[in-house]
């Protein structure tokens, strides 16, 4: 090619003109009935976000290659019939992803912000899930429930997670939390203040977001000893 050829910039690829394409695109091969429920769930997601901020997620392709990714990698580390919380689930990521992909699970929701837990009941009655949902913070569920596994993304620093968990520590089996690059040193500074005594921290999964760079990782936090 000479020097004085044009270079063609690199033209944007389309975004996919529905949610079976744009799993496809990504390889996520999931049964017929699965992805009519979660088309069904992203409907009404993208509706309530007309009226409440609940996610950024607005195209095909980022609510498959983010929303569902993260939720399919977390369900592969739930153990079947699991009691399952999902805490800060927003427009109900991951819960209400993981609660349709993995009937099997007992999953229920919580926010703190009444307004969102209102949006995730309504969903949840139109959908015909079945899934509690709190509207209330995780520490005052966990007062009064217990579960194997409670999950979470995007919803705060490992050092606050164990700070509102410490009390509860009799509540739960598991927390399985989806980070992104810094959750090594939110590891550091949670272990700096002595939170991850008498737990052991995992990294259960590490993977890319298709077709970009960011890597998440899923930590599996286990309660064993006394803290110290
Ligand atoms: C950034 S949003 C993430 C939403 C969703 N998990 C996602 O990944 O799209 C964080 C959510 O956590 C909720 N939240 C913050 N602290 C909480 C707590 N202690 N208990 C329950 N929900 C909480 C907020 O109200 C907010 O809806």
């Amino acid at each position: 090619m000479s020097d004085d050829t044009p270079s063609t910039p690199d033209t944007p690829e389309p975004d996919s003109p529905d949610l079976a394409a744009a799993l496809a695109k990504f390889d996520l091969d999931l049964p017929a009935e699965t992805v009519e429920r979660l088309d069904a769930y992203r409907a009404l997601l993208w509706e309530w976000n007309g009226r409440m901020n609940l996610t950024r997620h607005t195209t095909f392709d980022k609510f498959a290659s983010r929303d569902v990714v993260d939720s399919l990698e977390l369900a592969k580390l739930i153990d079947q019939n699991d009691r399952v919380l999902d805490i800060g689930s927003g427009g109900g990521v991951p819960g209400m992803v993981v609660a349709i992909v993995r009937p099997d699970l007992q999953v229920q929701l919580c926010d703190s912000v009444t307004k969102k837990a209102g949006a995730l009941q309504a969903m949840v009655e139109e959908l015909g899930i079945n899934c509690q949902v709190h509207a209330s913070r995780v520490e005052q569920v966990l007062e009064h429930h217990r579960f194997n596994t409670l999950t979470a993304r995007g919803v705060a620093s490992l050092k606050k997670f164990m700070t509102w968990l410490r009390p509860q520590r009799e509540a739960f089996d598991r927390l399985l939390l989806v980070k992104g690059r810094s959750w090594a040193d939110e590891r550091g500074e949670a272990r700096h203040y002595g939170l991850l005594k008498g737990y052991d921290l995992r990294k259960a999964a590490e993977y890319t977001t298709p077709r970009t760079d960011a890597i998440s990782v899923i930590l599996r936090v286990t309660p064993t000893g006394r803290p110290g």
